[in-house]
């Protein structure tokens, strides 16, 4: 058995299991690593150290979690790297096989795992449809929950090659209901009277009582104010104070959703007393945001965002706690406030959420379309991904088949070249999340196409972003390069790049054709499939252009996902430079 081991470590380098054998080169070791991994009969988990005065890494073998006698005592030596030491997962792999560069989806993907997803299976065919990002909200959920999520959207990316990456939301500090006593949702009937209260509650519930999160609540609303349940999918006026308890009948009926957000108007403004002093991250946020670093996770997510303080803020809380850590911040613009403040935020953010459900709470409806176009476009002019959220499909949380005018918003969004698109209670809750998945595929993917059968190029004006002049030669690199991808019609664009940033300027002009983004470490490739065009590809390369090209055409060629004569537009951040070239 243990002749035939071949090891991934999480960087992808190779390892040749040897029993008993010296240990020769513990620095080859990337860090310290638990790999497991799988051989017919046994489950192995092996844990290294880069320690070089460390003993022999020790090798566990269990089965069925039980040890396995006389198994211990293997080591580690490197196998140089072969043909297959490209990372890429096995849909796009087969997407380029079989379609070519030109149909591959420029659109993003981000579902939130809930109980409707949260199985290995679930987010396996989340993961065959299409799925980028998996999105965990604190607001649900227990930490055990999200562990294990984590754990298996990992597995899922360690075994399969996908290149999936997480996102934690954070629940933020805004006023919002309790989480009905553990009910699925709550049903208010017309002229019901129902009680919102401060008070800490024993579940049960008393009958007709929501809790409510905020201290100040009773004392901030007035007699005669309507209170808004998630933006008015059910509406109440207030009617009488008693203390810590507010009465308040139901004018607009509908279903109540667990820690449902709050907000309440009068005369016709959304009222903002004492609550807007409330922190944009609450002490339970800043404990989630510390087990998203302990995790490890992709991006971080912060809820009703003010200003580009509280991003500042974070980015260096996180950096201080994980030195090598690279979690991005995504700013969620659901606010008066951060509508007000949205170029600094974005500028401060390594990018941003419309987060459509709280912002059409917040500011008119009909202000919404408007918002979400304005965002979209400061995002993209100052090169930061931007994910266009809630209610695309909200009817298939019930239904198998969306409405005409949910397409249309999703039509409206990919035409606007949003780096991506979100699920929320569709794939956390709803009873056709993959179906609902298929849905914003295929409809990317028929706007895209029309694009091309149109020749329609994209004609935004960018402008500059770089400070640096070395930033500044690399924009005007991917600037041209993108400009004579689309002239020359050429099949791909390849981008080499270590932090991914060249890949970011490739993607913010939006050029014809797909992007191969080719980066060395399995963060970056995870982090750049946020960002519209880029199908990234873990590769360890050279300071070596010409020998990074024969290497990626070879490889790629061996797969089937190139084939000679094919016309490629090269660029790196290594060497700064244009290659035009025909896959030799
Ligand atoms: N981990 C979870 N466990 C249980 N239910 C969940 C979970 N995540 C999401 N949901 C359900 O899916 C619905 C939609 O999810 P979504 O993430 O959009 O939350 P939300 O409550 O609307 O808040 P937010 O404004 O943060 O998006 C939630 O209202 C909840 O009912
Ligand atoms: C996604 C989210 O938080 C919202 O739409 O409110
Ligand atoms: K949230
Ligand atoms: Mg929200």
């Amino acid at each position: 058995m243990s002749q035939s081991l071949r090891l991934f470590t999480p960087s992808q380098s190779r390892y040749l299991a040897l029993p008993k054998h010296p240990y020769s080169k513990p620095s080859l070791l990337n860090s310290d690593c638990c790999i497991p991994i799988v051989v017919p009969r046994h489950s192995i988990s092996i844990r290294a150290s880069s320690d070089p005065n460390y003993s022999p890494p020790q090798v566990l073998v269990t089965e069925n979690g039980k040890g396995v006698p006389g198994t211990t005592g293997f080591t580690l030596a490197a196998v140089p790297a072969t043909d297959s030491s490209i990372e890429v997962d096995t849909v796009t792999e087969a997407e380029l096989k079989e379609n070519g560069f030109r149909s591959t989806r420029r659109t993003k993907l981000v579902c939130t795992i809930g109980p409707a997803t949260c199985g290995f299976e679930q987010l396996e065919a989340l993961a065959v449809s299409g799925m980028n990002v998996a999105r965990i909200n604190m607001c649900h959920g227990t930490r055990e929950w999200h562990r294990l999520v984590i754990q298996r959207v990992r597995r899922l990316n360690e075994e399969k090659g996908y290149a999936v990456a997480i996102m934690m939301d954070t629940e933020g500090s805004e006023i919002h209901m309790g989480d009905l006593g553990g009910a699925s949702s709550a049903k208010a009937e017309d002229g019901d009277i129902w009680t919102f209260s401060v008070r800490a509650f024993d579940t049960p519930l008393p009958e007709h009582t929501i809790s409510v999160n905020y201290d100040g609540f009773a004392e901030d609303v007035s007699v005669g104010d309507e209170l808004l349940v998630d933006g008015g999918m059910v509406r109440f006026e207030v009617i009488e104070k008693i203390g810590p308890d507010v009465k308040c009948r139901c004018t607009d009926p509908g279903l109540m959703l667990p820690r449902a957000n709050l907000t309440f108007w009068r005369d016709g403004s959304l009222v903002r007393e004492r609550n807007a002093m409330l922190p944009t991250i609450s002490s339970k946020d800043w404990l989630d945001i510390d087990f998203g670093i302990a995790e490890g996770v992709d991006f971080i997510a912060i809820s009703f965002v003010k200003s580009a303080e509280v991003i500042n803020h974070l980015k260096s809380y996180i950096a201080a706690r994980s030195r090598d850590s690279d979690i991005a911040v995504i700013a969620k613009i659901e606010s008066v406030d951060s509508l007000k403040n949205l170029e600094e935020i974005i500028r401060a953010s390594d990018g941003a959420m419309v987060a459509r459900g709280d912002l059409g709470a917040q500011i008119p409806l009909e202000h919404v379309p408007y918002a979400q176009q304005k965002i979209v476009q400061v995002c993209r002019q100052l090169n930061r991904p931007v994910i266009v959220a809630s209610q695309l499909l909200e009817s298939m949380i019930e239904y198998p088949t969306p409405t005409r005018a949910e397409v249309a918003d999703v039509s409206e969004a990919v035409r606007q070249r949003a780096d991506a698109l979100m699920l929320s209670g569709e794939s956390a809750m709803g009873q056709f999340p993959e179906k609902a998945l298929a849905v914003l595929r295929s409809v990317s993917l028929r706007i895209e196409k029309w694009w091309r059968e149109e020749k329609r190029h994209e004609s935004m004006e960018l402008q500059e972003v770089g400070s640096s002049f070395r930033d500044r030669i690399s924009e005007e690199i991917c600037n041209s390069a993108a400009k004579m991808a689309n002239n020359l019609e050429v099949d791909a664009l390849f981008v080499y790049t270590k932090t991914g940033h060249m890949a970011s300027l490739l993607s913010r002009c939006r050029p014809d054709c797909p992007i191969f983004a080719f980066s060395s470490t399995a963060s970056v490739r995870r982090h750049l499939n946020l960002q519209w065009g880029l199908i990234p590809f873990r590769l360890s390369f050279s300071d070596d252009m010409e020998s990074n090209l024969n290497k990626t055409f070879s490889l790629l060629k061996a797969r089937g996902m190139i084939k000679s004569g094919d016309l490629v537009i090269a660029v790196s951040d290594i060497l700064q430079s244009i290659q035009v070239m025909n896959v030799p």
